[in-house]
């Protein structure tokens, strides 16, 4: 078992690891890291079946909403985020947007 929040929070691999940071996914800094810091799908022979769809689904449903609206952060949310782990990671107490037609 490998204990995947703990290995994608290591300030091992990952400097400030709590910033929301998207950079961190460039090809070049991608390339600068351990292949199996990140392993959000497993990995190996058994790792998920449904990767590319669920990434593609994903991209579609996040490039359909931001046609159309814009989101910005309501107050209500906190920073930093505070997270809670169960099966996945959640926020403990929600995320507030203000959703505004573009
Ligand atoms: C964001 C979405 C998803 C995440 C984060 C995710 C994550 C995972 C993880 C961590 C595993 C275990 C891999 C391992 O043991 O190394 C897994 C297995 C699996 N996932 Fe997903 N999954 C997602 C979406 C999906 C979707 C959309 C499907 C099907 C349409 C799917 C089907 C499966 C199946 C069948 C397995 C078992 C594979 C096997 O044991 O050979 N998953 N998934």
């Amino acid at each position: 078992m490998i204990p995947i929040q703990v290995l994608h929070q290591s300030v091992e691999h990952w400097e400030q690891p709590e910033l929301f940071r998207p950079e961190r996914f460039s090809p070049d800094e991608k390339e600068s890291r351990h292949p199996m810091c990140y392993m959000p799908f497993g990995a190996g022979p058994r790792n998920c079946i449904g990767m590319r769809f669920a990434l593609m689904e994903a991209k579609m449903c996040l490039m359909n909403l931001l046609k159309k609206y814009k989101f910005e952060r309501a107050p209500d949310t906190q920073v930093p985020l505070k997270t809670r782990i169960g099966i996945t990671q959640s926020p403990a107490d929600g995320i507030f947007l203000k959703v505004l037609l573009k």
